[in-house]
């Protein structure tokens, strides 16, 4: 049997980085870029438990969380031609690392801590990871998480540049490597 490997263009596209990064806010730019479906794992979680991420944590628990994550990754990354954001956490996890660097384009969107650092009021509510944890905590979880990270295809450092900067610039980088490619 011939099994057929898929070009760079059909690819799905993969956006990974810390928390806050703006996976899902230029992973979403990029998909209306490039008119495909967007996929964001966190929200596909939401609608599984059908509560909010801080609720899954609380009622169901981290394990429950991450099991599910796994398993939408994997069905996900196995689709072509969609774009799909994970959360802050997934990359940690050597299933889905493997599932997304073997099948799709995985993009890191890269940030400095200090321009980070300026964001971390915008996610406190929403991000149990986060809570409860000193501004030195979460400096070490951001580099501890970098290992992770540095397993990628393509990375954009973000400082302060707009969502729709970043998203056409992921999108134009994206069509240049396709005709240089293929
Ligand atoms: N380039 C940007 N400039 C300014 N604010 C941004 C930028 N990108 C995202 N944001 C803001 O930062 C917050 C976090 O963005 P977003 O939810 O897209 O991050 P994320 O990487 O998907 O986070 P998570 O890992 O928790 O899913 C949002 O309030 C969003 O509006
Ligand atoms: O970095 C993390 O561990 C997380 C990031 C968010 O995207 C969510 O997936 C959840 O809040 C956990
Ligand atoms: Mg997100």
């Amino acid at each position: 049997m011939i099994i057929k490997e898929k070009s760079l263009r059909e690819k799905s596209i993969v956006f990974i980085g810390f928390m806050g990064v703006g996976k899902t806010t230029i992973g979403r730019l990029v998909a209306q870029n490039l008119y495909r479906s967007f996929i964001d794992i966190d929200e596909q979680i939401e609608k599984e438990f059908q509560m909010p991420i801080p609720d899954v944590f609380k009622l169901i628990g981290e394990p429950a969380f991450r099991q599910k994550e796994k398993e939408l990754v994997k069905k996900y990354a196995n689709q072509s031609l969609k774009v799909i954001s994970l959360g802050g956490g997934a990359f940690m996890q050597e299933e889905i690392r493997d599932v997304c660097l073997n099948n799709c384009t995985v993009f890191y969107l890269d940030m400095p801590w200090d321009a980070w650092k300026e964001r971390i009021h915008l996610l406190m509510a929403d991000r149990p990871v986060l809570q409860g944890r000193s501004l030195e905590d979460i400096e070490e979880l951001f580099y501890s998480r970098q290992t992770a990270y540095a397993s990628h295809h393509s990375k954009i450092t973000i400082d302060k540049d707009s969502p729709e900067e970043v998203a056409d610039y992921i999108t134009n980088s994206l069509k240049t490597a396709w005709k240089l490619y293929e």
